[in-house]
């Protein structure tokens, strides 16, 4: 059942002959749902299905209660942003952003006026006159959507909104993006790869993989217990699956044998122990009378990460730890060596899987 509150409640299911996508996508009024997922996961289809411009299998679109199921792209209240903007080069900003009006069947001048508000709102009134080519990207991207609420839509779609613009623009742009999302009181949902615009954009992540969500929650709680090895590997974490027996659980190892985990507080059953590279401390010598979790392992890379030194390692448990360039230098460490890794019960995350 749909919340009754729902701007945005669809179950989408598209068949392709190697790829099923079946998902169930609830957005409340002003809330902004972030798809995160691999390549290929179907988020671009999930925006797609949601746009109408693409037929579904199966399920439907309701949004602010209305069926949209069956109808044309051009009928729903959909704005969507897309990756690379795609704004039409020939015509100027204010021409751009009065296209969806227009092709809706408001007046010229209606239309226009429509788009002079729209472009002021976005601090974009001296660029009216402009062709998209001689904006700068952040520019071009407040153009892009301010073309989507244009058309006064209910439910706000964007691709990879920041994909386009780069490093050193993003960070701007994207905190100007959370501020005018917040003044959106549709539904929105927009679609990423970086778990940052997910952190910063987004009041809830749906995460996405092989066409099937895996995960959903607030950004933090996500980012804090990852529930699959793409996303505990997308926000950093080290992350194993296993049992519990008190403060302890029993992860399958390499070789199939448990190795223990342990673990802050009492748990049982199936749970998740999630820990940061940063908790991760590597020894050449067992260390002696610790109260740490230890566990024998070999150095498999070492790659720069930050003012960090990311050190990965195989064994019975894989795993990452960070360290200063000088912990490195000082262990002497390279490929192939075998350590001792260890981290604090208190470090580790445990919650159920
Ligand atoms: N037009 C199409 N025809 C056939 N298969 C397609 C089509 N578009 C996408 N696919 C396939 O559907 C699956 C989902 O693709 P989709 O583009 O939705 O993924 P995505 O999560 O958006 O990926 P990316 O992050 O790479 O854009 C993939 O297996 C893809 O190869």
């Amino acid at each position: 059942m749909s919340p009754p509150d729902a701007a945005l409640s669809a179950r989408l299911v598209v068949r392709r002959p190697a790829f099923t996508l079946d998902v169930r996508v609830e957005v409340a009024p002003g809330e902004v749902l972030a798809l995160l997922g691999p390549n290929g996961a179907g988020k671009s289809t999930v925006l797609r299905a949601l746009a109408g411009l693409l037929p579904l299998s199966g399920g439907r679109v309701l949004v602010d209660g209305r069926d949209l199921t069956g109808e044309p792209a051009e009928r729903r209240p959909v704005g969507v942003v897309f990756q690379d903007y795609l704004l039409f080069p020939h015509m100027s900003a204010l021409e751009n952003v009065a296209f969806g009006p227009r092709c809706r069947g408001v007046r010229k001048a209606e239309a226009r006026r429509i788009a002079a508000g729209l472009l002021e709102g976005m601090g974009l009134a001296g660029y009216a006159a402009a062709r998209p080519r001689s904006l700068s990207g952040g520019q071009a991207q407040r153009v892009a959507l301010a073309r989507a609420l244009a058309v006064e839509p209910r439910l706000l779609l964007l691709d990879e909104p920041l994909a386009a613009l780069d490093a050193h623009t993003r960070a701007s742009v994207r905190s100007g993006l959370r501020r005018r999302l917040a003044a959106f009181d549709g539904a929105t949902v927009l679609v990423t790869h970086d778990p940052l615009d997910a952190m910063v954009l987004a009041d809830r992540v749906l995460v996405v993989e092989d066409g099937a969500a895996v995960q959903e929650g607030a950004p933090a709680d996500v980012a804090r217990r990852p529930r699959t090895e793409y996303v505990a590997r997308l926000v950093g974490l080290n992350l194993y699956r296993g049992r519990a027996e008190g403060t302890r659980v029993l992860a399958a190892g390499a070789s199939g044998a448990a190795v223990p985990i342990t673990v802050p507080g009492v748990h049982s059953g199936e749970v998740f122990a999630a820990f940061p590279p940063r908790a991760v401390a590597l020894y050449r010598e067992r260390p002696a009378g610790t109260p740490r979790n230890t566990w024998p392992a070999a150095i498999d890379g070492v790659e720069r990460f930050g003012d960090q030194v990311r050190v990965h390692l195989t064994g019975e448990l894989a795993l990452s730890a960070d360290i200063t360039p000088a912990g490195l230098a000082d262990l002497a460490l390279s490929p192939g060596d075998e350590v001792w890794a260890s981290v604090k019960a208190t470090e580790v995350e445990c919650y159920p899987a």
